[in-house]
């Protein structure tokens, strides 16, 4: 068997070439232009061309559209009806307790003068009294210092909780993921707007939080002091030097706003790749893959090194930009005072005196420039909060625009069906029903078909033809431009009416016991399937060996399932899961395809026992017999019907083959 592997894993001579042939320098052009590697695997569309692209796309910069998804995330983060935490009284300990410190580190500050006062009278009553007051502020400051941090952690960790879970809500509601992903492909990584750039939203915003919470309250006090010392000229000035820098910075901001929001394009997909070659490892391995994969990988992470090489050189210019404003402050309040002086209006006054009030006036106004410079400063940390912004905001648009269009569809009832009683006859139609892709690709017209309780039906056609389609509208998934469809829909979450079993079964992150009983949830309140149900679940499809692999039942496994079970194997557990679940139709995709053939037959003969009537899709002509009825359709728009009579299913083949041959319309045979 190992040599068999061996044998398998030892390239041809071609492909020995070929690889061989790759100049290590130029590696990425070459595959790119050989035939077995291309761009468009990926994309629909030449890597060059999708920063180009994107960025026309996705056009993002510091402007009004910033500001409105800005207002609208903190309108999610501050609202009271946000039932996911209160950030407000969070921001207003962090306001109080950030003031609280800005007044200890002003007491903190005048330590060094009060000695000095103290050391120059040889006052030694009174050195005792600054030492004990002054250890005391410096332990405050060092703890205020600690809980400006830990309530800026809180802050941070609410600001995720809340804006993750509300995105996180709506994205995985309903199938909202399901048509989001069909439909916005100008929305990209999802998955990574909602898992990091919310952190990194999160994260950003607390830095500057911490550096300006603060700063109104001190810039409105110390615009008093100085206004009280300089008049209206001296805050006119330091209002009229920030709102330019302000203004001016601007510019130097948007430019990297773009960058951050590309980076963080680059970085979904190549964290993308990473995921494909965890989840198609066999895949790649057995098709020789593994440099081209590289390639890729190399691509993409280089893609990301550029963005990250021209958002340091922006930053370079954005940082010398505020750095050379915060010292040119500090000129500015000499500025300030030198005008009065150098126009007369402290000629009376005393030169002792003129000294006090120059350094008065340099101190105040240099609180004030400073705190002014700390927003300035700030822009670095404003320009990656606008590209997180924008990603957020953006995914946020899109969820509202989907969940508008699903606003009065009941996922329960997608058709918005009266309900039923449970025991009444079940029959799924199709009247006149229109099939189109999402994309708008017209796969049927008027369709007409009714599938009755006890007559499974078999779809069958070419590729592409829509047999999946068929079930796509009948689950619900996809909505129909033209006609009706109706189908009893499920009474309550504890009995499903209509289950669908796809080709590759969805295995959960979770234990046995959620597989079989999936989508409910098992916890320690709700068991919903016992432990000898489990076992005669497994023994129903001859998987008893699974209990040997597994340590109890509600052991919690999360990608090892994959390696745990062959796919014939994952099959089987998901009829285990179908006849848990006893629903009156199974829509089944090729979810017989990894079976043997005893084990099909066995399959079909315990769903009419539990009264399943299967609906299925299938290339393999073999299972017609285990079907009442047929739909063929054939690729071009049209479709025929036809009961499977107990003569065997010769004629129905020589049926199929003969309107697959004419292709000429429609027949229905009713
Ligand atoms: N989410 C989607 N968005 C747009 N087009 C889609 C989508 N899903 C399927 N299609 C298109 O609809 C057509 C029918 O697809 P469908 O999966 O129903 O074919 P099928 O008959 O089941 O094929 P196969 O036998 O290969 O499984 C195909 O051309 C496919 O490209």
């Amino acid at each position: 068997m190992s040599n068999n592997y061996e044998y398998h894993r030892i390239p041809s001579v071609e492909m020995e070439e070929q690889i061989n042939n790759y100049d290590n320098d130029n590696i990425e052009e070459q595959l790119l232009l050989s035939s077995t590697v291309k761009e468009n695997d990926l994309f629909p569309v030449p890597l060059d061309t999708i920063d180009t692209i994107q960025q026309s796309k996705n056009s993002v910069s510091f402007d009004l559209t910033f500001c409105n998804r800005f207002l609208r995330i903190c309108r999610i983060l501050f609202s009271p009806l946000n039932p996911y935490g209160n950030l407000i009284s969070i921001l207003c300990s962090f306001i109080i307790i950030s003031l609280t410190f800005e007044v200890v580190v002003y007491f903190v500050g005048t330590i060094p003068s009060r000695f000095y006062t103290v050391l120059i009278g040889q006052d030694f009553e009174g050195f005792k009294y600054e030492l004990i007051w002054g250890m005391g502020f410096v332990f405050c400051a060092g703890l205020g210092k600690s809980l400006v941090k830990f309530v800026g952690g809180i802050f941070y960790l609410l600001t995720r909780k809340i804006l993750t879970k509300y995105l996180q809500n709506q994205y995985v509601d309903q199938n909202t993921f399901y048509r989001f992903l069909s439909k916005r492909m100008d929305i990209d990584n999802p998955d990574q707007r909602i898992a990091q750039d919310i952190d990194k939203f999160a994260a950003k915003l607390r830095e500057i939080m911490e550096e300006v919470l603060v700063s109104p309250v001190l810039i409105a006090y110390y615009t008093y002091q100085t206004w009280k010392l300089c008049g209206y000229l001296g805050p006119l000035m330091i209002y009229s030097y920030f709102f330019i820098s302000f203004i001016s910075s601007r510019f130097l901001i948007s430019p990297i706003v773009n960058l951050v929001f590309m980076k963080e394009f680059h970085e979904g997909n190549f964290r993308f790749l990473h995921i494909r070659i965890r989840q198609f490892s066999e895949s790649i391995a057995f098709g020789f893959g593994e440099r081209a994969e590289k390639v890729r990988l190399d691509k993409y992470f280089n893609k990301i090194l550029i963005y990250m090489r021209q958002i340091i050189e922006k930053e370079l210019i954005l940082e010398t930009f505020t750095d050379t404003i915060a010292y040119l402050g500090a000129i500015l309040s000499y500025i300030m005072i030198a005008i009065p002086i150098f126009i007369g209006v402290y000629d009376n006054v005393e030169k002792e005196k003129l000294g006090g009030i120059i350094s008065l006036n340099a101190f105040l106004s240099m609180y004030l420039i400073n705190q002014f410079s700390k927003i300035v400063e700030q822009s670095t940390r404003i320009s990656d909060l606008a590209g997180y912004t924008s990603r957020i905001g953006q995914l946020l648009e899109a969820l509202e625009e989907i969940n508008m269009e699903l606003e009065n569809v009941d996922i329960d009832n997608p058709f918005n069906e009266p309900p039923r009683p449970p025991n009444s006859e079940l029959s799924i139609n199709f009247d006149q029903v229109t099939i189109m892709t999402p994309s708008g690709n017209r796969l049927l017209s008027e369709f007409k078909f009714t599938i009755e309780q006890e007559n499974n039906v078999m779809i069958i056609g070419p590729n592409g033809s829509g047999k999946s389609s068929i079930l796509r509208v009948m689950c619900g998934l996809w909505s129909t431009p033209e006609g009706l469809v109706t189908k009893p829909f499920s009474i309550s979450n504890q009995q499903r009416i209509l289950l669908y079993l796809p080709q590759t079964p969805y295995l959960v992150f979770g234990s046995l016991r959620d597989q079989l009983s999936y989508p409910m949830i098992n916890d320690e309140k709700n068991c919903h399937v016992t432990d000898e149900e489990v076992d005669n679940l497994l023994s129903l499809v001859n998987l008893t060996h699974v209990k040997s692999l597994v340590r109890n039942y509600d052991e919690q496994y999360g990608m090892d399932w994959d390696k745990m079970l062959s796919p014939g194997e994952i099959q089987r557990l998901s009829i285990a899961r179908l006849f848990y679940w006893k629903p009156a139709f199974a829509a089944l995709d090729e979810s017989t395809s990894s079976l043997d053939a005893v084990t099909e037959s066995n399959f079909f003969e315990k769903c009419k026992e539990f009264n399943i009537t299967c609906i299925t899709v299938s290339h393999n002509m073999n299972l017609l017999k285990y079907h009442d009825k047929v739909l063929l359709l054939d690729g071009k728009g049209h479709y025929a019907t036809s009961d499977i009579d107990i003569n065997g299913t010769e004629n129905i083949e020589r049926w199929i083959d003969g309107i697959l041959v004419r292709n000429n319309g429609i027949i229905v045979d009713e």
